[in-house]
C-alpha cells in the first residue's frame, strides 16, 4: 500500500518535471528547472545513503530539535569562489532564480530550489593540503533534495538546462536516477576499528594561549579564540551515513551537518546557531562560555551556577552579545537581547546562551546577515579584525571551514546558517578534528586546553575514538 501511494506521489512529480522540461523549447541560454512535491514519510538518511554513487556532491543538514531535514544528491549547480565569496554567491544565485522555471505549490521552506553550503574560515589564509577539495566558498543546488518539515516529506528535482540538452534523454536519466534514491532502507554500518589517535602539537599550543593571554593583558586584544587539532585514524574508510545517524542520536540540541567535495566530507554537530530567517523574523545566537555536564544531578546543578557567576566565562560570552547585537541592529528592526545568559546544557559540556530577535528590513538577504555576522567573537574575537590577524599568524595550522558559517537558503528568502564547531574533516579512512575556546585576559592554558579537550568528544565519541 505504502509503496503504491510513492509511486503515485512519484509519477505526480515525474509528470510536473516532463510538463517543465517540455515547456523548454527554444532555450538560448541555461535555465533551472524545479519540481516540487509532497511524498510518504521516508528517512532522509536512507535517501542520502542511497545516493552514494553521486559521492562528493552531497550534503546532509539537521536542525538541532531534529524537526526540519535537508538531504541533497548531486549537483544541479554549482557556486564556487576563491574569495571571501558572500556577494559572487549572492549575485549567482539572484541570477539563477530569477530564469528559473518553478513548478512549487507547497508553502513549506527548504522546497524547490535550495542553496546549501558554506565559506571559509579566513579566506585570507594561505591554502592547505588538508582543505585542498574545499575552495573558500562553494554552495550548491542538488539536483534531488528531500526536505523533511515537521511531520511532511517533500522530494525537489532540480535540472539545469542547456540549449545543447536532449530534454527526452536528460528526463529519462533524472527519473531513473531519482527513482533509485527512494524506497530504500536506511541501514546502520559497523564502525570502523580505530587505529591511530593524536593531539596535534597539545604543549606548543598551550604556549601560544599564554602567550596570547599577555597580548591581551598589553592591551592589544580583548579576546581571541584558538583552535587545535586531533587526527583520528581508521582501518577502513568511515561510512557518513552510519556517522550522520550516530551523531543524530548522540548530540541532542545540535545541528548535524555534512557537506562533501571530491573525496573529503566535513561534517559536525554543532550547537552555535549563526542565523536562522524565516518570513523576515531574524534569530541569531550567543553561545560562549564553557563548563563540563556534572556526574550526578547536584554536582550537574553546581557546575551550571558557577558557569552562570564565573567572571572569566561570562566576559567570553558578553564579547559576543554585543557584537551580534550592533551586527543585527544594522540589519533589522525591534531587536530583542535579554539582559543575562541561560544554560545551554549538551551531552558533554554546557554553554552560556543567549537568543537574539530582530525583524529584518526589506532588501537584505541572510547571506548579507551571514556576512555581517562572520566571525562572531566565539569563533574569532574581539576587535574582529585584530583577532583574524592574529590567529592567522599566530594558530599552527589551517581552519578550513571550521568555525565558519554552513547552511541553507531557498528562492523565498528563507534560510539557516550555523557555525561549524564540534567538526571533523573526513577523508577515507582518516578525520581530523577541530577545536577551540575563547581566550580572554584570565584565562589558563590548562584550564583552555581541558576545556577543548571536551569539545572533541562529540565527534570522537561518534567514530568511535577514546576520551
Ligand atoms: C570554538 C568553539 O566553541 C565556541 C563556542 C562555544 C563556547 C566557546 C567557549 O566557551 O570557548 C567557544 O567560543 C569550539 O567548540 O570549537
Ligand atoms: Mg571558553
Amino acid at each position: 500500500m505504502e509503496g503504491n501511494i510513492l509511486i503515485q506521489t512519484t509519477s505526480t512529480l515525474y509528470e510536473k518535471l516532463y510538463r517543465s522540461i517540455a515547456t523548454i523549447d527554444s532555450l538560448h541560454s541555461s535555465k533551472l528547472v524545479s519540481v516540487t512535491t509532497e511524498l510518504e514519510e521516508i528517512n532522509p538518511l536512507a535517501f542520502y545513503q542511497a545516493g552514494s554513487t553521486f559521492k562528493g556532491e552531497r550534503f546532509y543538514w539537521s536542525s538541532a530539535d531534529r524537526s526540519f531535514t535537508l538531504a541533497g544528491i548531486g549537483e544541479a549547480v554549482k557556486i564556487e569562489s576563491d574569495e571571501e565569496g558572500f556577494q559572487i554567491t549572492e549575485e549567482q544565485w539572484v541570477d539563477l532564480i530569477n530564469h528559473a522555471e518553478i513548478d512549487n505549490v507547497t508553502n513549506a521552506s527548504g522546497t524547490g530550489p535550495v542553496a546549501f553550503g558554506g565559506f571559509a574560515f579566513d579566506p585570507y589564509k594561505q591554502s592547505s593540503v588538508t582543505w585542498s577539495e574545499f575552495p573558500n566558498s562553494s554552495t550548491m543546488v542538488p539536483r534531488f533534495l528531500l526536505t523533511k518539515s515537521g511531520t511532511k516529506y517533500f522530494i525537489t528535482i532540480n535540472a539545469l538546462l542547456s540549449p545543447e540538452d536532449s530534454t527526452a534523454l536528460f528526463y529519462q536519466e533524472l527519473v531513473d536516477q531519482c527513482t533509485k534514491l527512494l524506497g530504500k532502507e536506511f541501514k546502520q554500518n559497523p564502525e570502523p576499528q580505530l587505529i591511530q589517535q593524536e593531539e596535534v602539537a597539545p604543549e606548543e599550543w598551550k604556549r601560544i594561549v599564554k602567550d596570547t593571554t599577555e597580548e591581551i593583558k598589553a592591551g592589544k586584544l580583548g579576546k581571541v579564540v584558538l583552535a587545535r587539532e586531533m587526527i583520528a585514524t581508521f582501518s577502513s574508510d568511515i561510512n557518513i551515513a552510519s556517522l550522520l545517524n550516530t551523531l543524530q542520536e548522540q548530540q541532542h540540541q545540535s545541528y548535524v551537518f555534512a557537506y562533501e567535495r571530491g573525496d573529503s566530507c566535513f561534517v559536525g554537530a554543532t550547537p552555535e546557531r549563526l542565523v536562522k530567517l524565516e518570513d523576515q523574523e531574524l534569530l541569531s545566537t550567543c553561545l560562549a562560555g564553557t563548563i563540563a555536564r556534572g556526574k550526578t544531578v547536584e554536582e550537574d546543578r553546581y557546575f551550571g551556577e558557577q558557569l552562570l557567576h564565573d567572571d572569566k566565562n561570562l566576559q567570553e560570552h558578553e564579547f559576543v552579545v554585543n557584537m551580534i547585537k550592533t551586527a543585527v541592529e544594522t540589519c533589522c528592526h525591534d531587536v530583542d537581547v535579554p539582559e543575562h545568559p541561560v544554560l545551554y546544557p549538551l551531552r558533554n559540556l554546557q554553554h552560556l546562551y543567549t537568543p537574539v530577535r530582530g525583524k529584518l528590513y526589506n532588501g537584505y538577504t541572510i547571506l548579507d546577515v551571514v556576512k555581517q555576522l562572520h566571525p562572531t567573537p566565539a569563533l574569532g574575537g574581539y576587535p574582529i579584525k585584530e583577532s583574524i590577524e592574529f590567529i592567522r599568524e599566530k594558530e599552527p595550522f589551517h581552519r578550513g571551514w571550521y568555525a565558519s558559517p554552513i547552511g541553507w537558503f531557498d528562492a523565498r528568502d528563507n534560510g539557516e546558517f550555523a557555525v561549524a564547531i564540534r567538526s571533523a574533516l573526513i577523508s577515507n579512512n582518516q578525520a581530523v578534528l577541530f577545536s577551540g575556546c575563547g581566550v580572554v585576559e584570565d584565562s589558563h592554558p590548562q584550564a583552555e586546553y581541558e576545556e577543548t579537550a571536551i569539545k572533541f568528544l562529540p565527534m570522537l565519541h561518534a567514530l568511535g575514538g577514546y576520551e
